[in-house]
């Protein structure tokens, strides 16, 4: 395997406080990397750092071989890299299907120029776009509300949508954080299915924080364990779980 995301060096304060202290791990291409820790291990912080959210202090980001530290978050989105956000609010009034339309970065339809010379060209974009997301929809199982208004769907449906969102662009990698909270049982197992049928079937690499150790155990190897902002350590779910470091850290009070 090859890396998608190399993570070197990397630090970030904020104030006083260091919360990513010499931190370095790869993402392996054609991986799902999950990523653990205790709360604020600073999982959340190398997310948005990654996803050219945050600039970081010190340390480099490599994507697929790129140098990409502190780039825009548009521009990696147009070099493969997307992190699922929830559905901003005024999204909640189109429809479902609407929703996946409007992610296509470069519509035709959106620049003046060519909505007025070139009618014929937006429209068969347009016809285009809408036919991949209603494919989207149904890939996703959410055929049966497609022309619902997203603000009206239950959470998983909505987290659901978001990750039809990623699949509305040539994504090579996906940040995908915390997307099991607030969802249940059987929406949660559709959620991890799609992960792993989108990883199998599009070759989409997936960088994975979570705090439900059901759905790391289901999706992800290899699992980096994030502890006062480093690597603690890394390897299968099982070699983690049976870690004395990370059961002290990680799992202290559960195994008390
Ligand atoms: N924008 C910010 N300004 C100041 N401090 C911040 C900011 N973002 C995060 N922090 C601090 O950085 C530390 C790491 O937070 P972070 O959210 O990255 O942790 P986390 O591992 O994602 O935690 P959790 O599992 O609880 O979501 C915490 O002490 C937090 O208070």
């Amino acid at each position: 395997m090859s890396v998608m995301i190399e993570v070197r060096g990397v630090e970030k304060s904020f104030g006083h406080l260091k919360v990513i202290n010499d931190c370095s791990f790869n993402v392996e291409k054609g991986s799902i990397t999950g990523m653990i820790g205790p709360n604020g291990a600073g999982k959340s912080t190398i997310f948005n750092i990654i996803a050219g959210t945050f600039p970081l202090d010190r340390g480099e980001i490599i994507l697929d071989g790129e140098a990409v530290t502190n780039l825009p978050a548009n521009q990696l989105f147009d070099k493969g890299l997307l992190r699922t956000f929830q559905i901003a609010h005024e999204f909640g009034q189109m429809s479902a299907v609407e929703n996946l339309m409007m992610v296509p970065a470069k519509q035709a339809g959106e620049q003046l120029f060519t909505t007025w010379f070139q009618p014929a060209r937006v429209h068969q974009e347009e016809a285009a776009i809408r036919q991949k997301a209603l494919q989207v929809i149904d890939y996703l199982g959410l055929g049966h509300i497609k022309n619902e208004l997203a603000g009206n769907l239950s959470g998983g449906q909505k987290k659901l949508l978001e990750l039809g969102r990623t699949m509305m662009t040539e994504a090579k990698v996906v940040l995908l954080d915390e997307v099991a909270a607030g969802v249940n049982r059987t929406l949660l197992k559709d959620l991890t299915d799609n992960i792993l049928r989108m990883n199998r079937d599009l070759g989409v690499t997936f960088l994975v924080i979570e705090h439900d150790m059901d759905m790391i155990a289901k999706l992800c190897d290899p699992v980096i364990v994030l502890a006062q902002g480093s690597v603690m350590v890394e390897g299968s779910i099982t070699d983690i779980q049976n870690n004395p470091k990370v059961i002290e850290a990680y799992f202290g009070s559960d195994a008390a």
